[in-house]
């Protein structure tokens, strides 16, 4: 049988363990609470992140990290982006020479403007084909209510996407695979600051042809720094692109967008973060990409637009006109 550990109990990773586990592996849920591990032992529920949520019997909760990960095919990693390094470097030396490690993370790392798997191959010193990333239209309440999604699981060595696709396809979970490993891993994370600028604009007032050309011009920008990195140009037209901008920039359960929201209806940053119970990703990485295109040279002027707005405080209404005032362009260069 296969054996997963999934090394953060928040809303996604339950949901993903409830999906891992829905496909026949044995889940090892790994939390730094030992009082919310012996909750969910207890309740099979996960009050904090997932409540009224019955959890599958094949999920074992745990706050040990090297129990969770004894004998894991599969480590899926599933904390806060920025909490990653820290994290990692502890567990590492738990895990076994052949496990593959998944992100299911959408960030880039502040400081370095490192992807995740970037962050994965460094702290715990393995290769390229050992590191996966799992991506694409995944709203956790939506999955863990079982509804139908799709979603890719990438790695540059296909036989291992293969892997993991297999270790959790389910009758509602329908995963792809992908060796755009770049690609994938810069849809999800730039989705997340277009998915705050959607948000924005919606707190505004503002209606479908603002949140529409915020959305096409978004993966336009996504699309010229993929192109910067060696990313596939198709990879943005899929589930890790525009299926994952348009989950996010709908859906009022995205956090990205509810954050946006908040701030476009006049919130602070402090209102907004203490409105906020779980991860925004966007509200750190947006520097963090405005960072990687500045490193290869790609103008976004959306990501810019949000940095203006969330971290140098400047009023929506003055960065919404200075975007619309940009010179003239080409649709395509
Ligand atoms: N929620 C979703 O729908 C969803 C879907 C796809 C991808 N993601 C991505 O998954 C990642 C995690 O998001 P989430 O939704 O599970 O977040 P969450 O806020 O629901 O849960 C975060 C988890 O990390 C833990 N955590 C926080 N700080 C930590 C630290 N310093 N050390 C160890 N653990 C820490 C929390 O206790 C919690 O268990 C993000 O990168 C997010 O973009 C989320
Ligand atoms: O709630 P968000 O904004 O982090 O989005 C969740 C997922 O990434 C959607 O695929």
């Amino acid at each position: 049988m296969t054996k997963a550990a999934v090394f953060g109990n928040g809303s996604w990773g339950t949901a993903f363990a409830m999906v891992m586990a829905d496909a026949g592996c044995e889940v090892s849920l790994w939390g730094r609470r030992p009082a919310l591990a012996d909750t969910i032992n207890a309740t099979r529920t996960n009050p904090d992140y997932l409540p009224g949520v019955e959890l599958p019997r094949g999920i074992t909760a745990t706050a040990d990290a090297a129990e969770a990960a004894a004998g894991a095919d599969f480590a899926v990693l599933v904390v806060p982006s920025q909490t990653l390094r820290e994290n990692l470097a502890a567990w590492a030396p738990a895990l076994g020479p052949e496990t593959v490690l998944v992100s299911l993370m959408k960030g880039i790392e502040l400081g370095t403007a490192k992807r995740m798997s970037e962050v994965i191959g460094e702290v715990a010193g393995v290769p390229a084909e050992r590191v996966a990333v799992l991506t694409g239209p995944n709203l956790a309440r939506e999955i863990a209510a079982r509804q139908p999604a799709a979603a890719v699981a990438a790695c540059v060595d296909e036989s291992v996407a293969q892997r993991l696709q297999a270790a959790c396809m389910t009758p509602y979970f329908r995963p792809y695979t992908n060796t755009d490993v770049v690609g994938c891993e810069l849809g999800g994370a730039v989705k997340n600051v277009i998915g705050l600028a959607v948000g924005i604009a919606n707190g505004m007032g503002l209606g479908d042809n603002s949140k529409a050309t915020l959305i096409t011009r978004g993966l336009a920008e996504t699309t010229r720094l993929g192109l910067a990195m060696g990313a596939d140009p198709l990879t943005f037209s899929g589930l890790a692109g525009l299926g994952d901008l348009v989950a996010t920039c709908s859906s009022p359960l995205s956090r990205n967008n509810t954050f946006g929201t908040n701030l476009g209806r006049g919130m602070t940053l402090q209102e907004a973060v203490a409105a906020t119970k779980q991860t925004a990703e966007g509200v750190k990485s947006c520097e963090s990409v405005l960072d990687l295109g500045r490193r290869h040279g790609v103008d976004m002027p959306i990501t810019e637009t949000v940095v203006s707005i969330v971290h140098d405080g400047k009023p929506p209404t003055v960065a919404l006109k200075e975007l619309m005032s940009r010179s003239a362009k080409p649709e395509r260069r």
